[in-house]
């Protein structure tokens, strides 16, 4: 610029630091000037271009110390402006009268040529702080890629990975080092679910399934052409499924009994747990199916996997496929357009318990048998099947053997379920489980409603023992809570907590349990000296429970001759049981 305008060239920054200069300025590159920048100090104020036609003389150079003897001859400037604001001043500095003579001839287009310079100037500034603040965001996006748990991709133009999160590197297993020379090929295998796309990612000959969202970065300037936020189809399928866990109703998982029927039964499971093959669980309806089934998911090597229960009764035909396969986005009409993950998926690595086998509609049976000899299946609405790793243990409280001769269900489905057949016993024959049960659920009832049990009167439990039982523990366990809930804060349990049905069912023929009202009275009376103690205060406490008179108690004692609480309530009675926390 000072070779075409032959005159020299300086700028100043804000500080008033020389940054540029030609001739005798360029040896005072990057030192202070501001002692002697009065008019560079009213440029950079006032935003204007200035012609000083006498330096030293100008009432701007008063103050300077070179004022009045200042060896440049002519002297035009001009503002930086970034905006508004000045960021510097460039100025040509005549040092003769020649040059002065050359500029002041052409002063205008110098002027104008001065503010394109600064101009120029301005918008590399501009360019440059752009620069920086984009290195700076990218350094925070970087920081802020690497903390989050889901994994991100960025890609260059030629399938080149140009950044990877440390979760994308360890599900990758890439290499930090070496990672920026991969190859990543993406390809979407075109099924949507619950909100994210397939895609099957292929990297030093290696495939994965992810599913996540593929962003174009085209605009993104750099070499960046698109990002991938993904994770993994497993590690998906699990977060799904303890997400959808969540919501599961509480259900205990021990298996309660000590009759040698369920003494078998519980060495069956230990012995076929660790198999991997499938078990076809029969048994009356609440007999503890489900219990079995969970407890043979705990034994096995799946124990840490998915246990996914699929009742195919409660489950409309229409939407089965569904929940059993998952669907695609527009897989049909009315469907969720994020399209959804099925259970079988969900259960990927662990165990489906399919209770109520025989519900299961004839045309999924053969999709069902499909998934037992291929492990694979397909969504619906899907082009491709994918494989899953699941074990199926099935129930069913249905005749199958019946089901099959009236071709209701499939014999090559039904044998291959049937590899470990399990038989859980109906309550009604091993009824000697009854009062383990019923102390069992006092005791969850208890805890859950938080009351404190403390008696049960021995009838009750000959009452429990003699009824039959049709719906099994499921039943036994209900009539339980029930007489849970209505057990008074005294925690005394009697015949009048029992349900109605229950009560009638079991006396309604015998006369066997009746007693006189004077074996009933004394029993009442020992049983409260058992409750209250035999203090005075326990007696008179006795009294006002019996709805009598403290004098009619004392007579009533010295009728039975009662003297003090008998030992024996303790322990089992000769009719009956005495239960006590
Ligand atoms: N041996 C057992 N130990 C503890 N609880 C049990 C036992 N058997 C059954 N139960 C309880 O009884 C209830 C019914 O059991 P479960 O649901 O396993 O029966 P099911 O045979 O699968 O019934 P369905 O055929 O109607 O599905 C459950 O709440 C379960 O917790």
């Amino acid at each position: 610029m000072a070779e075409v305008v032959q005159a020299d060239v300086v700028i100043v920054d804000t500080d008033f630091f020389r940054i540029a200069g030609t001739g005798v300025f360029e040896h005072e590159i990057n030192t202070f000037v501001g002692s002697t920048a009065f008019v560079f100090d009213y440029v950079m104020k006032t935003g204007k271009q200035m012609i000083i036609d006498n330096p030293g003389n100008h009432h701007l150079c008063i103050a300077c110390p070179n004022g009045g003897n200042c060896y440049e001859t002519y002297e035009i400037s001009a503002p930086i402006l970034l905006g508004d604001n000045a960021i510097g001043v460039i100025g040509l500095a005549c040092l003769n009268e020649e040059q002065k003579a050359h500029i002041k001839r052409k002063q205008t287009t110098y002027l104008e040529f001065l503010k394109q310079i600064a101009d120029m100037i301005a918008a590399k500034a501009m360019e440059q702080e752009e620069k920086e603040r984009n290195r700076e965001l990218n350094n925070i996006l970087r920081e802020m890629v690497n903390q989050v748990n889901q994994s991100v991709l960025v890609m260059g133009e030629k399938n080149n990975i140009l950044m990877a999160n440390k979760a994308a590197r360890e599900q990758l297993h890439l290499e930090e080092e070496d990672m920026t020379e991969y190859q990543m090929q993406i390809e979407p295998t075109g099924d949507v679910m619950n909100h994210l796309r397939e895609y099957l990612l292929t990297v030093k000959e290696r495939k994965y399934t992810v599913m996540g969202t593929l962003y174009d970065m085209q605009n993104g300037g750099d070499a960046a052409s698109s990002m991938l936020l993904f994770s993994d189809i497993n590690v998906l399928q699990n977060q799904l499924y303890e997400y959808s866990q969540k919501a599961r109703a509480y259900s205990e998982d021990s298996i309660i009994g000590s009759s040698a029927i369920t003494r078998d039964l519980t060495k069956s499971i230990k012995k076929i747990a660790k198999a991997n093959t499938t078990v076809l669980i029969t048994g009356e309806s609440g007999t503890g199916k489900e219990i079995v089934a969970k407890s043979i998911w705990k034994s096995s090597d799946r124990a840490d996997k998915p246990f996914v229960v699929i009742n195919c009764a409660s489950i409309p035909d229409a939407t089965m496929e569904c929940e059993l396969f998952g669907y695609v986005a527009g897989a049909f009409p009315g469907a969720d357009p994020a399209g959804r993950m099925g259970e079988f998926e969900l259960a990927n690595n662990g165990i489906v318990f399919l209770d109520d086998i025989g519900d299961l509609p004839l045309h999924l049976q053969g999709k069902l048998l499909r998934v037992l000899q291929e492990h694979r299946i397909t969504r619906v609405g899907s082009s491709q099947s994918i494989s899953v790793n699941i074990r199926i243990i099935a129930a069913s409280n249905r005749n199958l053997h019946e089901m099959m001769e009236k071709k209701a269900f499939r014999s090559d489905l039904y044998y291959r379920l049937n590899v470990i057949p399990l038989h859980v016993a109906p309550l009604r024959d091993r009824k000697e489980e009854i009062e383990e049960f019923v102390m069992y659920f006092i005791n969850r009832y208890c805890r859950l409603q938080g009351k404190k049990f403390n008696y049960m009167d021995p009838e009750v439990m000959r009452l429990l023992r003699r009824y039959d039982w049709p719906g099994n523990v499921r039943e036994l366990q209900n009539v339980v809570e029930f007489m849970v809930s209505m057990m008074e804060d005294d925690g005394h349990i009697g015949c009048s907590n029992l349900i109605l049905d229950l009560w009638s069912i079991s006396t309604g023929r015998e006369d066997k349990y009746m007693h006189t009202i004077r074996e009933l009275e004394e029993k009442e009376i020992q049983k409260a000296l058992w409750i209250y103690g035999d203090s005075t205060e326990g007696k008179r406490r006795i009294a006002q429970k019996l709805g009598i008179g403290i004098a009619t108690l004392y007579r009533k004692l010295d009728a039975y001759n009662i003297s003090s609480v008998n030992p024996a309530w303790n322990g089992e009675q000769e009719n009956g049981y005495k239960i006590r926390l």
